[in-house]
């Protein structure tokens, strides 16, 4: 990894005995996304805390930009936009004010305020609307709006915390576009929070699974994938248009192959969990016996199962 632009280092905090994030240790590199995905309560907003100098570590530290959060959170904050979970603006004001009132809380000359302004919202694409005021806005069109406010100060770093939430599904996909585009445009690194599996995979090159405030794993979804199910090898299955009978004749002959590792019947589905990529024999080999077949089924291991593998003790 080229120098980590977030650095934690065995963070921890604890709230009386309570461990709400423990022990975790995590790079991010320049121009990176990445996501934090876990349940209501794993320690994401804890974390995004901390390493903002917003609340102190118990133990550990954070390094974000060069700068210790805890010891240096003013040099932090300079580098670092922050757009929480839950937005406020002045609903008497209009989109464009509430963006200047944020760029001269920043320092900015009324000048560049005037460019930078203009130019965040034809890019966060509220131009149209700018003039109208806040209270009129839809979520999707807030979020946009947080993102214009985030951005505002030129930040290396932007963390967002459950941007997706509450968006309809056009808007989010319309959001996560956006944040790529500005990510790759402007070397942008992001940290996205989220308990939106979906959300984050698209978006995403790498995320970090977060449980009961662990960091459990972290990679990007391939590599999830294949470490967690890579044993699992390929599963497919198929579908007969009869029942197969109990006992089978040919399961005998199948259980030969090389390649197959189980064989499961269930009416007449067969699920074969094989050691590699056999799905075109094996539908030769069913045809081939005067088998008809409704349905051939390869299973992808992606995030869902992930998530499953990981939170399916904790909804
Ligand atoms: N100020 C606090 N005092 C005591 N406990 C806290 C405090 N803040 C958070 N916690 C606890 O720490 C744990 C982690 O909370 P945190 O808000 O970081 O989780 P999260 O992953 O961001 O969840 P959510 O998505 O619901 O915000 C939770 O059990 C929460 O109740």
């Amino acid at each position: 990894m080229k120098d980590p632009i977030i650095q934690l280092k065995g963070l921890t905090k604890c709230y009386g005995p309570q461990r709400a994030v423990d022990d975790l240790s995590l790079n991010i590199s320049k121009g990176e996304i990445f996501g934090l995905l876990g349940p209501n309560g794993a320690g994401k907003t804890t974390t995004i805390l901390m390493m903002l100098g917003l609340t102190d570590p118990t133990n550990g530290t954070a390094f974000v930009c060069g700068y210790n959060a805890t010891s240096n959170p003013i040099a932090v904050k300079r580098k670092v936009g922050y757009m929480p979970d839950s937005l406020g603006f002045y609903d008497n004001m209009t989109a464009l004010e509430n963006l200047k009132y944020i760029a001269r809380l920043n320092g900015l000359s009324e000048n560049e305020i005037r460019i930078r302004t203009s130019e965040l919202m034809e890019i966060v694409g509220l131009s149209s609307v700018m003039t109208k005021k806040t209270s009129t806005f839809s979520r999707g069109m807030k979020q946009r709006l947080g993102l214009a406010e985030v951005l505002i100060k030129q930040p290396d770093v932007i963390i967002l915390d459950e941007p997706t939430l509450g968006i309809d599904p056009g808007g989010v996909q319309e959001f996560l576009t956006l944040i790529k585009r500005l990510s790759k445009e402007q070397e942008l690194t992001v940290l996205l929070s989220s308990h939106h599996l979906h959300h984050v995979q698209q978006v995403c090159d790498r995320v970090g699974i977060f449980v009961k405030g662990k960091l459990l794993a972290q990679s990007n979804i391939e590599t999830l994938s294949a470490d967690l199910f890579g044993h699992m090898g390929h599963v497919v299955s198929i579908k007969s248009a009869h029942a197969i009978p109990q006992p089978w004749s040919l399961q005998q002959e199948l259980e030969q192959w090389e390649a197959i590792k189980q064989i499961t019947i269930d009416k007449e589905t067969i699920v074969f969990e094989c050691k590699q990529n056999i799905t075109p024999a094996l539908v030769r080999f069913f045809v081939e016996n005067g088998y008809d077949i409704l349905g051939v089924h390869q299973k992808d291991y992606g995030l869902d199962d992930i998530y499953q593998k990981y939170f399916e003790d904790i909804n």
